[in-house]
């Protein structure tokens, strides 16, 4: 498979969760392309489910990668920019996708012992699809005995495989909240309650939830990360909506975080005399590593040589975190080298960091099928 003409397509066609149709299509006819002998495939929405069936299996090895792409404007400059106006992969799941099929590629075509699912889910970056698609019967069907997964990392060197037993990544929260008051005339802001005025109340005195409420030696983040409100620069507005994700290192202070948003909401009802309405959207489980499968990994990576770094939790959030509460298994950072980060318009991984991916994620599942 040439690797960087596959990473090139996927780029062209970022779709967003659960509308994943064409990129569905494109993995089908790749691994159309692949022997079949051994092969199992199943959809499940716009997802897949592929399985290489052992020559006398032990054990389901799991790899997953997800599938959906973020709706922002592509400005790398690429000549194989995004075809889609709006959406970009811009969080790696073209890499990820690509790796997936490499590795696929590889044990469909060197069979191994053990059954091997490789799992390409949709709409990690929302409304989450590893909760519905862990829950499913397709799933349940070949549910693997051991899972992992990984996520391109800008700051580290291509190829370098970043990692901690235990936790990794966040508990995450969506929060929408929307603000509704009384509209009016600009002249006459006694005779309305203004929504602009009340979200920004609010917008400022929401970072004292983390600098007052959290204990200083645990960690959280609100980002605020959109505001609309109003119809025109002399009416007076009656609604505002503020868009955020919540971030919080162990469910419980996701648990305070929240509460603390709610009293504050509150309090904004009652100062500005308006109603407010809270939607937590998609929560994410936190991604922790379970220590003997990292273990092993490190392990294989120490024999084969692979550059290591342990690296610290990260505020990110991954809904791959539902599969590992059920399911023993880790996620690593994979270094590819980028000035821009995840999510900007102008990420660029570096290519070279596929086909070394490919080598670790296929060479792991041979170690643990040996
Ligand atoms: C790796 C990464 O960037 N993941 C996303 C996950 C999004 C979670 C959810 N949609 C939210 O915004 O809270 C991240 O933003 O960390």
């Amino acid at each position: 498979m040439d690797t960087i003409t596959v990473r090139r397509q996927l780029h062209r066609i970022p779709e967003l969760g659960f509308q994943e149709f064409k990129t569905q299509a494109f993995l089908l006819d790749r691994i159309k392309q692949l022997p079949q002998d051994n092969l199992m495939v199943q959809v499940w929405k716009t997802g897949i489910l592929v399985k290489v069936k052992g020559t006398s299996s032990k054990q389901v090895i799991g790899f997953r990668s997800d599938i959906d792409g973020l709706p922002i404007q592509e400005e790398t400059g690429y000549d194989f920019k995004s075809e889609h106006e709006g959406n970009m992969h811009a969080c790696g799941h073209d890499f990820h996708m690509t790796i997936a099929l490499g590795a696929l590629e590889t044990i469909a075509r060197n069979p191994i012992r053990d059954d091997v699912v490789f799992i390409f889910q949709p709409a990690e970056e929302g409304p989450g699809g590893a909760l519905p698609m862990l829950q499913s019967d397709e799933f349940k069907k070949w549910k693997p005995d051991i899972i992992f997964g990984l996520h391109v990392a800008p700051e580290y060197q291509t190829g370098v495989v970043a990692i901690r037993k235990g936790l990794l990544f966040a508990n995450t929260s969506e929060l929408f909240i929307d603000f509704k008051g009384k509209g009016g005339h600009a002249a006459y802001p006694h005779l309305s309650n203004d929504m602009i005025v009340a979200a920004s109340h609010f917008v400022t005195q929401l970072q004292s939830i983390i600098s007052r409420r959290v204990n200083p030696l645990d960690s959280a983040v609100i980002t605020v990360g959109k505001i609309t409100g109003g119809t025109k620069q002399n009416i007076i507005a009656e609604q505002a909506r503020v868009e955020g994700t919540i971030r919080a290192l162990s469910p419980e202070t996701m648990r305070i975080v929240k509460h603390e948003i709610e009293n504050q909401v509150g309090g904004i009802e009652k100062s500005f005399d308006c109603q407010a309405e809270i939607d937590y959207g998609a929560n994410y489980y936190q991604v922790y590593n379970d220590p003997n499968r990292t273990e092993s990994f490190l392990q294989y990576c120490q024999k084969e040589n692979h550059e290591v770094v342990i690296c610290s939790e990260a505020m990110t959030g991954e809904d791959f975190g539902y599969f590992l509460k059920d399911i023993p298994g880790f996620m690593f950072w994979l270094g590819v080298n980028s000035e821009s980060g995840l999510h900007s318009s102008t990420l660029k991984p570096d290519e070279k960091a596929l086909d070394k991916a490919i080598k670790i994620v296929s060479g792991y599942i041979q170690f643990l099928s040996a």
